[in-house]
């Protein structure tokens, strides 16, 4: 594909549809706390007799982000997951507005620029991205679809939260339409290493987009120094110099006479509410049923992901291959339960990849099961919310072994669940959650060696060394749930100066060079000062 010039005239990210400046009128009326993610926490679905159902959302944005606004009512801008649908439904406490999205955009921002290029660019190029002029320019469209439905919903003055990689122009889109609303933008997939986003064909305009909010958020503060360093020589502003912790030392962007704040703020999940839930006896009892429905095994081992090639489920199948071929595992007393919720299926490198994922569930079935006991039992569906609580409660070892995961909450609503300090989880080191959940059994997903020494070491685990493991895990999920990320993210969103901020104080600012057109001079690979997001521990507070 041609390189694309250097751009003139019009502004493609910030120029309304009508091609004018906006001018401001009466005062705004609307909710005071915007939501905007690509989804509704509801996903439409039309039934074969015509009857309209809304379900969940899957993935975990939705499930971090639902129980905050039921809390603090406001209204959510999202889209409803089937083409051409502008129905709001009926969610207490909560407004919705739904943005149409058509078949064709669907196709183009969605399944295209969305998840088969900036998707796999942001998780270490797993699969190779695609560069698409169509889907750039779909998805420049349907971020000033957004940027205008928030801008609708919002009251005057009001705090407009943005959500992810989907909708990364809209933090600027939105500031030109409503310069009175204050901007937050969270981004829920890991934010790449340099070198890799180098290869956006719009990098500047992807940078310049999330610098229109006033503050942005990562989970980890390795992206966050990732994007300081690409403010600076992308979009040519005056960044910090110091290092990013966690919930603090916030880096800041100085642009024109606006300063943007960069952050670090691992997400979390409702932790205590689960907790509660795993402790009744319908669950309890429920999750009995389940070990005695798998046919009473001495090793349950668990897998809950979507269906997704970043999640690492080929990895954990082929350990347990290996494992149960050397005769470490006995197949008659193991059973592997794996939930895969469908994902993206129009997209290709989904398809192939769920055709492997089958095929390996088939080989080993084929291998070690006996009749009536499968060893690999696998479930391509969702299941309902107390179901999955019961599977977590009944399993012995979680196996989340991602090649590369944003936060993964899979991990901690296992460990949530687990009041009974039972259970052994099985955690890749790269996850953001690896970087909290420091007592799990961690392994490199790329060397199965060491993801097979893993499973083994949490499959043979005394229960002494079990709940010690399960006490740690546990202080740290419960103590930063789901509420304190929001607090931390909206508290640093709405302090007014430095001050408020003491962490900051007297923050020393980097001036840019002049903003690069061309690829900039980086350092060598094996001494770039800005690595993958770094594993800096939640404790470093
Ligand atoms: N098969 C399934 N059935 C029900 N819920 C699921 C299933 N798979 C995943 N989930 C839920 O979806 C969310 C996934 O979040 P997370 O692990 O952060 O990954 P992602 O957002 O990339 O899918 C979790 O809340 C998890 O419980
Ligand atoms: O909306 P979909 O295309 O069906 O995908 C579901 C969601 O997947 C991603 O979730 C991420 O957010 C989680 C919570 O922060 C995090 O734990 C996980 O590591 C991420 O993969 C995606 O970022 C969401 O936008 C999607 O809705």
């Amino acid at each position: 594909m041609a390189p694309r010039p250097v751009e003139s005239g019009p502004d493609p990210v910030t120029d309304t549809a009508s091609g004018e400046r906006p001018h401001r009128t009466a005062p705004h009326d609307g909710a005071e706390f915007v939501v905007v993610a690509n989804r509704l926490p509801v996903d439409k679905e039309v039934l074969p007799d015509g009857t309209v159902n809304w379900k969940r959302s899957p993935g975990g944005l939705v499930t971090a982000l639902e129980p905050i606004l039921r809390a603090n009512t406001g209204a959510w801008v999202g889209w409803s997951g089937i083409p051409d649908s502008d129905d709001n439904p009926d969610i207490e406490g909560i407004d919705i507005h739904a943005v149409p999205l058509s078949a064709q955009e669907i196709a183009e921002y969605y399944e295209g620029f969305s998840n088969a290029t900036l998707w796999p660019l942001y998780h270490d190029v797993i699969v190779k991205p695609e560069y698409h002029r169509e889907w750039w320019n779909t998805y420049v469209e349907v971020n000033r679809r957004f940027a205008e439905a928030a801008s609708k919903a919002a009251g005057e003055g009001a705090i407009v939260w943005v959500q992810d990689y989907q909708l990364q122009l809209v933090p600027k889109m939105l500031r030109m339409l409503r310069p009175d609303v204050k901007i937050g933008f969270f981004l829920h997939i890991p934010f790449p290493p340099v070198e890799l986003f180098m290869q956006m064909p719009w990098r500047t305009e992807i940078v310049e987009g999330l610098l229109g909010a006033d503050l942005i958020g990562f989970h980890l503060p390795g992206g966050a120094q990732n994007f300081l360093y690409l403010a600076r020589r992308l979009a040519g502003q005056a960044t910090s110099k110091g290092t990013v912790g966690v919930r603090s030392r916030f880096g800041v962007v100085q642009v024109g006479f606006r300063t943007v704040r960069v952050g670090a703020f691992p997400i979390s999940i409702d932790s205590g509410a689960l907790a509660a839930l795993a402790k009744t006896k319908r669950i309890r009892d429920r999750a009995a049923e389940i070990r005695r429905e798998l046919g009473n095994p001495k090793t349950i081992m668990l897998g809950v992901d979507r269906l997704d090639y970043t999640k690492g489920i080929d990895v954990r199948l082929k350990a347990i291959s290996e494992l149960l071929a050397e005769g470490r595992l006995d197949a008659s007393e193991t059973v592997m339960l794996q939930l895969a919720t469908p994902s993206r299926e129009r997209v290709e490198s989904y398809k192939q990849m769920r055709a492997g994922i089958e095929q390996l569930v088939g080989n080993i079935n084929g291998n070690y099961a006996t009749v009536g006991h499968p060893v690999v039992q696998y479930l391509h569906r969702p299941v309902p919310r107390e179901e999955l609580i019961a599977f977590f409660v009944a399993a012995d070892v979680m196996l989340v072994t991602p090649l590369r995961d944003g936060m993964n909450l899979v991990a901690k609503e296992y460990v949530a669940c687990r009041t009974d300090l039972g259970g052994a989880l099985v955690l890749s080191e790269f996850t953001g959650a690896a970087a909290e959940l420091r007592s799990a059994y961690q392994a490199n997903p790329y060397d199965l060696d060491g993801v097979k020494d893993a499973i083994e070491a949490a499959v043979k685990q005394s229960e002494h060394e079990g709940r010690r493991r399960m006490r740690a895990l546990r202080r740290q999920v419960l103590a930063h749930d789901v509420d304190k990320w929001a607090r931390s993210f909206l508290g640093t969103l709405n302090a007014e100066s430095e001050t408020e901020l003491s962490a900051n104080r007297g923050v020393e600012l980097v001036e840019s060079a002049a903003p690069v057109t061309e690829l900039p001079e980086l350092r060598p690979a094996t001494e770039s000062a800005v690595p993958a997001e770094s594993h800096d521990t939640a404790e470093n507070e």
